[in-house]
């Protein structure tokens, strides 16, 4: 019997849908090309959910994932639901479907495309051999820890709790280092250890697993620092792994590297080779609807859902071929074009990709 892949797809707000649906593309041009198959189920998710179900993670979207072999995610959010309370927010979904699936790891690669160099803010000969992973804990730190407010002799105050255990660290540190040894064997923890706690265990609790590792090079880093080095030395990093709200915020920058926040993949995983897979970018409501979105990050987390949950390298191969033959052609959509004028829209942008698409 035919193994099936059953694959979760939930759209989101914004440019969500319109990135989402090239990506179906490349997955139906995969079964033809390749004769694997996939079953996928749309749930609803994020704004929309609010909209239409009262909630930005419904009970039965969260079943249709847990049913899957994996999710394909497009972003959520926009500013329809900004002044919501917090359990009525597009992103409360975003962290709750990681937590209850359990993927506590986000993979994010920032891997620059030569022909792209001239699409970056920064100077080519800067980018030159730039070709690395974020590896970013997703289920702990300050986005969980406990939140309120309270209000003080000098009026209302607010908490946001950043917590860390030795095992949340330890899990993400195993699979950095993993990563690492597949790579250039260079890790680069990045915390904030002359000023907090979380980063001090965080940083012990790496040096201990280094001992297993002693093949791999490892540097610690201070975030503020290395914020300021991806722009100086970028080519120098392998792997990056760091916390929750540093890897947010260094994957944005580390995107800039590769010319446009519309070309960064990721992967999110927990223990089995269940993964989640969306872009990095968010739901970009200044160009929603509009049809200009780049469809690339989210093609590319397709890639990456081939090769880190289904074993599926050769349609992976086929899918990044594609995307490096059309750009090296010329196409662009409007975020990393340098003509503006002669920029594609998204859907032109998909179909070139499936038509380059080849066993
Ligand atoms: N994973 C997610 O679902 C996710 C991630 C980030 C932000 N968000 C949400 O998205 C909303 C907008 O956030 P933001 O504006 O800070 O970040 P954003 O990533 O949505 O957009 C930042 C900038 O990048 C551009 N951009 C993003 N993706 C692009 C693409 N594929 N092609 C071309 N240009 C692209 C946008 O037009 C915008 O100028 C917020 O509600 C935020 O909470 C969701
Ligand atoms: C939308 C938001 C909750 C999310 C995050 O901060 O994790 C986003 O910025 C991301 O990078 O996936
Ligand atoms: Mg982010």
């Amino acid at each position: 019997m035919a193994d099936v892949k059953k694959i979760a797809v939930i759209a989101g707000d914004g440019i969500g849908p319109e990135v989402v649906a090239e990506a179906e593309k490349v997955l139906k041009r995969t079964e033809e090309l390749f004769g694997y198959q996939f079953e996928t189920e749309h749930a609803l998710f994020g704004g929309i959910a609010i909209d239409e179900k009262g909630t930005p993670l419904p009970e039965e979207t969260l079943k249709v994932c847990q049913g899957s072999d994996a999710v394909l995610l497009g972003a959520v959010g926009g500013p329809k639901w900004d002044n919501n309370s917090k359990e009525l927010r597009p992103e409360t979904g975003l962290l709750g479907i990681r937590k209850a699936l359990g993927l506590f790891s986000n993979i994010r690669p920032a891997v620059i495309f030569d022909c792209l160099k001239e699409a970056s803010t920064l100077k080519p000969e800067v980018l030159e051999g730039t070709d690395l992973i974020v590896v970013r804990e997703l289920t702990g730190g300050i986005y969980f820890g406990e939140k309120f407010r309270r209000e003080t002799e000098n009026g209302q105050q607010a908490v946001d709790t950043c917590t860390y255990t030795v095992a949340e660290v330890e899990r993400i540190a195993r699979q950095a280092f993993d990563i690492a040894r597949t790579r250039r064997k260079k890790l680069a923890s990045v915390d904030k250890a002359n000023v907090l706690e979380t980063s001090r265990l965080w940083r012990e609790t790496v040096n201990r697993i280094a001992v297993d590792y002693p093949d791999v090079e490892l540097e610690h880093v201070l975030v503020d620092n290395c914020a300021m080095q991806l722009l100086r030395r970028p080519s120098s990093f392998d792997v990056i792994v760091t916390e929750n709200m540093f890897g947010d915020i260094l994957s944005d920058e580390a995107a800039m590297l590769t010319g446009s926040i519309g070309m960064l993949s990721s992967a999110s995983l927990g223990e089995g080779s269940f993964g989640l897979y969306e872009p990095v970018h968010g739901s970009a409501p200044d160009i929603a609807g509009q049809g200009i979105a780049n469809p690339i990050a989210t093609i590319l987390s397709v890639a990456l859902m081939f090769r880190l949950t289904f074993g599926y390298h050769d349609a992976a191969d086929s899918i990044e071929r594609a995307v490096k033959e059309v750009l090296d052609a010329g196409h662009r959509t409007g975020d990393i074009a340098v003509d503006k004028s002669k920029a594609i829209g998204t859907i032109a942008m998909g179909q070139l990709i499936v038509d380059a698409m080849r066993k």
